[in-house]
């Protein structure tokens, strides 16, 4: 296990999790899709920045070596060459929550040698401008301005207090004083935008998140729907494809319950849908799915279940939403039949049409046959 950093635009929450998952977006959750793109995002703005920082380095270098600055040229290069280095570390070693970092610190470096050395012609202290969208993209608004909050500071420092030892380079006054006032002025601009287009990607992953689970709900009984059923079977046969494992599916259909809307009115039976659907879920696993199929119809996909463990339940489950019936005023008969197939490895048919189709006429069967039962084969 390693230590994780989920991205949320502003700071980095840091989660147990497997080695890179964070940044796989083949989860079918969409906002753990958004927060692998804004991660992705993150690792790709690292390596764009190194290749800047490494086009400026090598162009400084270069005009140093012909202005016959050998000393700066040489740590010009070498300073491009660590970036070059890390260019190519950070690629070969893949994708990694520490690029960020790492491209941070050297920036730092870079930035304060420029500003202590006064660069090529005094131009040293203008980079620091290319680090506030720099560390805004890396670590968001928040973060990114607590750091250049720290880097104005540090700069403020280094130019105005009296001989500070190591700083080379001359800054006049009104030089000093344009640029502390610049950089303030663009940290706190590029911040305010950063952080209102964080807010609209927050939204985004709430109605992204709000408008999956309408998709994927049953409104009246808040089972999984239709879709998503369909969405599970399919996830199963994939999975037990690779794990050779087997799985099987109930569907129930409630009995007559033409006659009991009929008789006590559409609100009783949106009542009755809605307390057999609690039943249902309140008595398989977690794991299992519970979904609305149709007006009348349940469907449940018992993952690591025979055909035999499916009947066993459905039983008890028939059991149970026929003892529903004694908890109304109304004098009525609540009952529910049956059908029970296997699919996976060992299963007669293949593919979902077919295990449904299987399930579908077993049920038909148990109507035939008199409603209120469970057929299994
Ligand atoms: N109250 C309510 N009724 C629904 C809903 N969806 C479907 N129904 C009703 O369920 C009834 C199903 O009737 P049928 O398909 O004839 O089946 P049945 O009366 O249960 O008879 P068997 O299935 O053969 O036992 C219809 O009257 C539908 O209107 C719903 O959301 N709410």
């Amino acid at each position: 296990m390693e230590m994780a950093e989920q991205s949320t635009g502003d700071t980095m929450e840091i989660t147990a999790s497997p080695t890179n998952e964070i940044l796989r977006s083949d989860s079918a959750d969409p906002v753990a899709q958004a927060r692998a793109l804004e991660l992705r995002r993150r690792i790709q703005a690292s390596g764009y920045m190194l290749i800047f920082a490494l086009a400026i380095t090598g162009a400084m270098g270069v005009i140093a070596l012909m202005s016959a600055d050998v000393v700066l040229s040489a740590t010009l290069f070498a300073v491009a060459g660590i970036i070059l280095l890390s260019y190519v570390g950070v690629n070969v070693a893949g994708p990694s929550r520490k690029t960020p970092m790492l491209v941070g610190a050297l920036l730092l470096v870079l930035f304060f040698y420029l500003l202590l050395s006064g660069g090529v012609n005094n131009t040293g202290l203008m980079w620091a401008v290319m680090l506030v969208p720099g560390f805004i993209n890396l670590y968001g608004y928040k973060w990114g301005t607590v750091t250049l909050a720290g880097v104005g500071a540090t700069t403020g420092l280094i130019l105005f207090y009296p001989d500070f030892p190591g700083l080379l380079a001359e800054y006049d006054t009104a030089h000093r004083a344009r640029f502390i006032a610049v950089f303030g002025a663009l940290t706190a601009l590029t911040a305010i935008l950063d952080s209102s287009r964080h807010q609209t990607q927050q939204m985004l992953h709430k109605l992204t998140a709000e408008l999956e689970n309408h998709a994927s709900t049953d409104a009246l009984t808040g089972l999984a729907n239709r879709r998503e059923a369909y969405r599970a079977i399919d996830e199963m046969e994939r999975r037990n494809r690779e794990l050779a494992g087997r799985y099987t599916v109930l569907i129930g259909d409630l009995d007559s319950f033409k006659a009991i809307n009929d008789t006590y009115g559409h609100c009783f039976g949106d009542r009755i849908l809605q307390d057999v659907a609690q039943t249902l879920q309140d008595n398989t696993r977690a794991d299992d799915v519970v979904a609305r199929w149709g007006g009348e119809e349940f469907l449940i996909l018992l993952p690591n279940t025979d055909v035999q463990g499916g009947g066993i339940l459905a039983e008890k489950l028939r059991h149970k939403v026929e003892a529903l019936s004694a908890q109304y005023e109304e004098d009525v008969k609540i009952s529910i039949s049956f059908g029970v197939a296997e699919g996976g490895s060992n299963a007669k048919q293949s593919g979902q049409s077919q295990l449904l189709a299987e399930a579908d006429s077993r049920l038909y069967r148990a109507k035939d046959s008199g409603r209120n039962q469970v057929i299994t084969a």
